[in-house]
C-alpha cells in the first residue's frame, strides 16, 4: 500500500475547512433540524443495530470521511487483509484471524498455500480433546475427570479468552470451572491454586511464542506444584497442554506434542482468541457454542468485506472515531457496556486499540505529525454512572463514547433490566442534551429555593451537554452476537491503522520494557547496592533492598 500521509490528502484538507463550519454545532440542534435524523444516521449490521445520530456530524461531514477512505483505496485494503497479502510489514507476515472463523469453504492462501486444511484440522483436535474432556474420558493421573481448567498467558493469550468465558458466562457447560493466571506477581497463581486439586486440573500453557517471561515462570511454578503436589513427570502429559507456535519450546518444556493446539505466525496475539488460544473458551462454553462464536465473526466479516463503505458498520465507527481524534482532538474514547457479562469487554479492546495503533512511525518510516490511536477505557454501565459519569458530562475533557447494551439479559429477574436499558437510554440523551440553565433555575425555584440560592447554584447545575455517543444495541449477548461485535472493533481498529498510515499489527513499543527489565533482575538477586542506572532506578533498587526482608 502506497506510503500516504492522511493531512496530505484533499479529504483531509476538507475535512480541516469543514470542521470549522461544524465544531460549534449543538448535536441537539441537528434533530430540530432532522426528525429522522435516527433513521438517516444508524444501520444494522447483522443483528446489531449501531446508532451514529448522536454524533458531532452532518451528511457533509460523513461525505467527507468516506472520501477519505477511498483516497486510501479502504475496499482494496480490506480485501488484502482477507486475501493474505502480508501486510504487516515490518514482520513480513499475513494479518489472517478472519481465515481462522471462515466459514465460506473459499480456500485462502498464505504464502501460496491453502491455510484452511489446517485450521480445520486444529479445530477438530479442539472439538475432539473438549468432547473427551466433557465427558470424562480424559482423566488425571488418580482417573478423575478434569474439573478444573487454568489458562497461563498473558496479552493476546489471556485477555480474549477472559473477555469471552466471562462475557457468556451463562454459556458455561456444568461441572468445568476455567481460571486465568496471567500476572507475574505470584499472588495470581497462589490464589488459583487454592481454589483447585491437581488430580482434576488441567493447565493450558497459552503463549505465542512459548517464551514470554509471565507465561513461562507460572508455567514452571503450576508444574512445579503440580509435582510437590501429587503429581508425577509421567503424569505431566495428562494435565498440561500447549497453545503455541512455537512446537520446540513446547516439547523443551516437557509437553507432550500431541497436547500440542497450534496457531501460526499469522495471527496476531490480540487476534488470537479465533485460534487455539480458544481452547480455554471451547472448555468453558463448549465447542459448539464456540463454532458459534467463529460464526458470529464471520457474519461481520462478510458484512465488512461487502458492505459499500457509507454502509459499512467497522468503517463508520473507524472514520467518527477519526472525526473526533483527528479534528476535535478528543484523546480518549470511553466503551460502556450495559451488561455485567461484558465487564471484560472495554480491558479486551484496550490492547485491540493500543497496541495496535499506539504507533507514532508511518509506513514510510518517518515520525507522523498527526494524533494516531486513542486510549481506550471503561467499565460497565451502570456502574461507571456511579464512578466517572460525572467527568463525561461537566468535565473539560471530550469523551467519545460507545454504549453497547442487549435488549434481552440472561436473568429476566423483576424490573431490574427495564431499569438498565433505562438508564443506557437515558445517559446518551443526557450527555446530547444536557441541561439549560433555564430548565436548571426552574427545577430549583419547584424546590422551593429562594433567588440568592438559586443564583449560586445554577452555575453548577447546567449541563452543556453535546457529548457525543454511538448506541449499539443486540437482541442479547450469545456466542454468535458477541461474536459479530468483537469483530466489529477489530475492524474498526484495522481501518483507522489504514487512515493513519501506521502499521496495526507489530508491538515493537512492548519490546523495551521487557529488555530492560532482563537487565535489572539480575541486579537484584543480591544485596550490593546498584550504580548503573540513573539516581531515580538506582535509588529505588537500593531502597527496595533495603526494604525487603
Ligand atoms: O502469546 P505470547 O507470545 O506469550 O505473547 C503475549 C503477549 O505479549 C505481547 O505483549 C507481545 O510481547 C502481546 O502482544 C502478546 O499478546
Amino acid at each position: 500500500m502506497k506510503n500516504i500521509n492522511p493531512t496530505s490528502t484533499a479529504a483531509w484538507k476538507k475535512l480541516q475547512v469543514h470542521y470549522q463550519s461544524v465544531k460549534d454545532q449543538h448535536i441537539k440542534d441537528y434533530f430540530t433540524k432532522d426528525s429522522n435524523r435516527f433513521e438517516h444516521f444508524s444501520l444494522k449490521a447483522n443483528d446489531i443495530l449501531i446508532d451514529y445520530s448522536k454524533n458531532k456530524l452532518t451528511e457533509e461531514t460523513l461525505k467527507l470521511l468516506l472520501e477519505l477512505a477511498e483516497e486510501f483505496k479502504l475496499p482494496e485494503q480490506i480485501k488484502s487483509m482477507f486475501s493474505g497479502e502480508k501486510i504487516n510489514e515490518t514482520e513480513s507476515r499475513a494479518v489472517l484471524h478472519t481465515a481462522l472463523r471462515n466459514f465460506s469453504d473459499q480456500p485462502v492462501y498464505e504464502s501460496g498455500e491453502d491455510i484452511m486444511p489446517q485450521i480445520k484440522e486444529v479445530l477438530k483436535q479442539m472439538k475432539n480433546f473438549c468432547e473427551k474432556v466433557h465427558n470424562g474420558d480424559w482423566k488425571g493421573y488418580s482417573g478423575k475427570k478434569i474439573t478444573d481448567i487454568v489458562n497461563i498467558g498473558i496479552g493476546g493469550s489471556d485477555l480474549g479468552p477472559v473477555m469471552v468465558t466471562e462475557a457468556l458466562k451463562p454459556y458455561q457447560k456444568e461441572g468445568i470451572k476455567v481460571h486465568f493466571v496471567s500476572n507475574i506477581d505470584a499472588s495470581h497463581i497462589a490464589e488459583v491454586f487454592k481454589k483447585i486439586n491437581p488430580e482434576s486440573t488441567l493447565f493450558l500453557i497459552a503463549s505465542k511464542t512459548f517464551t514470554t517471561q509471565e507465561t513461562m515462570t507460572n508455567a514452571h511454578t503450576a508444574r512445579n506444584w503440580f509435582l510437590e503436589n501429587g503429581g508425577n513427570e509421567k503424569d505431566i502429559a495428562k494435565h498440561f497442554a500447549a497453545l503455541s507456535t512455537n512446537q520446540k519450546a513446547v516439547e523443551d518444556f516437557g509437553i507432550d506434542p500431541a497436547n500440542m493446539f497450534v496457531f501460526w505466525d499469522w495471527v496476531g496475539g490480540r487476534y488470537s482468541l479465533w485460534s487455539a488460544i480458544g481452547l480455554s473458551i471451547a472448555l468453558s462454553i463448549g465447542y459448539d457454542n464456540f463454532e458459534e462464536l467463529l460464526k458470529g465473526a464471520h457474519e461481520m466479516d462478510q458484512h465488512f468485506l461487502n458492505q459499500p463503505l457509507a454502509e459499512n458498520a467497522p468503517v463508520l465507527l473507524a472514520l467518527i472515531g477519526i472525526w473526533y481524534n483527528n479534528f476535535f482532538e478528543a484523546e480518549t474514547e470511553a466503551i460502556l457496556p450495559y451488561d455485567q457479562y461484558l465487564h471484560r469487554f472495554a480491558a479486551y479492546f484496550q490492547q485491540g486499540n493500543m497496541e495496535s495503533n499506539g504507533k507514532s512511525v508511518d509506513r514510510g518510516g518517518e515520525k507522523v505529525h498527526y494524533q494516531t490511536g486513542p486510549i481506550v477505557w471503561g467499565e460497565p454501565g451502570t456502574n461507571g454512572q456511579h464512578a466517572f459519569y460525572q467527568l463525561i458530562h461537566q468535565g473539560t475533557k471530550l469523551i467519545p463514547c460507545d454504549f453497547i447494551a442487549p435488549a434481552n439479559s440472561h436473568h429476566p429477574i423483576g424490573d431490574h433490566h427495564e431499569k438498565l436499558l433505562a438508564n443506557f437510554f437515558a445517559q446518551t440523551e443526557a450527555l446530547m442534551n444536557g441541561k439549560t440553565e433555564t430548565e436548571a433555575r426552574k427545577e430549583l425555584q419547584e424546590k422551593g429555593m429562594n433567588e440568592d440560592e438559586i443564583a449560586k447554584l445554577v452555575p453548577f447545575k447546567v449541563f452543556a451537554g453535546n457529548n457525543p455517543t454511538n448506541s449499539i444495541l443486540l437482541e442479547k449477548i450469545t456466542p454468535k452476537s458477541l461474536g459479530n461485535l468483537i469483530a466489529l472493533y477489530e475492524h474498526k481498529i484495522y481501518v483507522q491503522g489504514v487512515i493513519w498510515n501506521i502499521f496495526s499489527f507489530d508491538q515493537w513499543g512492548v519490546e523495551l520494557g521487557k529488555q530492560l527489565a532482563g537487565l535489572i533482575l539480575p541486579e537484584l538477586k543480591h544485596n550490593n547496592p546498584v550504580i548503573g542506572h540513573d539516581s531515580s532506578t538506582n535509588g529505588l533498587i537500593n531502597e527496595y533492598k533495603k526494604m525487603r526482608k
